[in-house]
């Protein structure tokens, strides 16, 4: 309808724009919420982060989702269910959280939903030959936008992959409009289920930045202490410090095609898995290791495989800063360990500003203000994808 596409059309030219950005990632802890007032765009966006909440996800809710997630066999009818019912439940925790922050929905401008990952299938991953680089996130946009009424811009990776890049990640288009800063050369490490970086350097030369995964961040600790424990996540690395690092298993668990492949890459909990880890404990002959020494041998895996990747990227001699995000930074004992291995003070990404828990979502409001504001930015050969527009649109009505 004209009425849609005028109102989206005026948008484009709001001096703010008031955006929800959405996350769920790969450790399906909860929907985070963050309400963002965006200015101008490109390298001369600045953003606010009005509100953020993570809206815990409930036990059975997890469990749904846990049935397909990351697994190549599944009930297909579940798939096709929870992809509306992601939808419509994200959508009423949207309004939840509007109400709990006192914002009528139509003083909302977009909504950019991430939707959830339920498989990320990189080509260097799958290796069938004739299929390319696939990712499906699920969480229908068109019932988030008729659920609440907003212009909903979701499935942002597709683009990503048809313009040649893994789908993932997407991190480098936020981080370099936010955070770049002149003559400090910044990496922005995010550590979620599975950890990703993001190098800027000081001289600003958009050529130079590019984002990658690095493996593992919680992934495999969460699913480890869930197995052993019946907990969640190693809180505050308690377990982890209880135990001693194995280095027979680390070297096995080091031991993947992943770690050798050049940036930028991708990977997920479809690798990093339960598997992956008893295959390590196989290899190794440590099928009887003491439970709090595979979390410490587990945690020094995502901090060594973090750091080693964070080095290469840096050209020798260079100076940098690390700034951290993500779940990944409440645990201490991995903080220390990748100061420690890269030899300086791992600093927090809420030093500049934005909560590092709401990073990746505000990262979403960033790509939908560009796609409905943005100006094409040229990333260079480096990150092997061109400054594209992401986000499919849906209309509330
Ligand atoms: N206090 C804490 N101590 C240790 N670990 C913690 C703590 N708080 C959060 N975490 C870890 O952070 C994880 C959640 O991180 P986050 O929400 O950034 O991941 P995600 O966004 O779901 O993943 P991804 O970025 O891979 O999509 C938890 O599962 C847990 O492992
Ligand atoms: C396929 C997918 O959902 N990937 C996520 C995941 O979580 C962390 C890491 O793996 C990153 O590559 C990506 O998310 C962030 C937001 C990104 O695209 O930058």
């Amino acid at each position: 309808m004209k009425e849609h596409v005028e109102k989206l059309y005026a948008l484009s030219s709001k001096p703010v724009r008031r955006i929800v950005g959405l996350m769920s990632g790969t450790s399906l802890d909860g929907l985070d919420v963050a309400l963002c007032r965006v200015e101008g765009s490109g390298p001369g966006t600045s953003l606010q982060v009005e509100h953020f909440k993570t809206v815990p996800y409930e036990a059975r809710f997890r469990n749904e989702v846990r049935e397909i997630f990351a697994k190549r066999q599944i009930d297909f009818q579940h798939l096709v269910l929870l992809n509306p019912l992601i939808g419509l439940q994200h959508g009423q925790m949207i309004l939840d959280c509007l109400t709990e922050w006192g914002i009528e929905a139509s003083d909302v401008d977009l909504i950019a939903s991430h939707g959830q990952t339920v498989f990320h299938a990189p080509q260097k991953q799958h290796g069938l030959p004739g299929f390319p680089n696939a990712t499906l996130q699920i969480g229908d946009g068109d019932h988030i936008a008729v659920k609440t009424g907003i212009i909903t811009l979701s499935d942002f990776r597709q683009k990503h992959i048809a313009a040649g890049g893994e789908g993932a990640p997407l991190a480098v288009y936020g981080d370099y409009f936010l955070f770049s800063q002149k003559n400090e050369n910044r990496i922005l490490l995010n550590m979620g289920g599975i950890a990703n970086f993001t190098f800027l350097p000081g001289n600003l030369d958009a050529s130079l930045v590019f984002t990658t995964d690095t493996g593992p961040g919680n992934t495999l600790i969460d699913a480890l202490t869930r197995q052993l424990y019946g907990k969640p996540f190693d809180e505050n690395g308690s377990i982890a410090t209880s135990g001693n690092i194995d280095g027979a298993l680390l070297n096995a668990l080091k031991d993947a095609s992943f770690f050798e492949q050049p940036f930028p890459k991708t990977t997920g909990p479809e690798v990093f898995s339960l598997g992956y880890v008893e295959d390590a404990q196989k290899r190794s002959n440590r099928e009887g290791i003491a439970p709090a020494d595979l979390i410490a041998t587990l945690t020094q895996f995502s901090a060594e495989t973090i750091s080693e990747a964070i080095r290469n990227a840096m050209p020798e001699g260079e100076i940098f800063e690390v700034y951290a995000s993500g779940g990944g930074a409440h645990n201490p004992v991995l903080m220390q360990a990748i100061g420690a291995l890269l030899g300086i003070q791992i600093r927090r990404i809420d030093e500049l500003g934005v909560a590092g828990d709401a990073k990746e979502a505000v990262l979403f409001a960033v790509l939908a203000n560009e796609a409905v504001a943005g100006e094409a930015t040229y990333f260079g050969e480096k990150q092997g994808v061109p400054g594209v527009s992401m986000g499919k649109i849906s209309f509330p009505g």
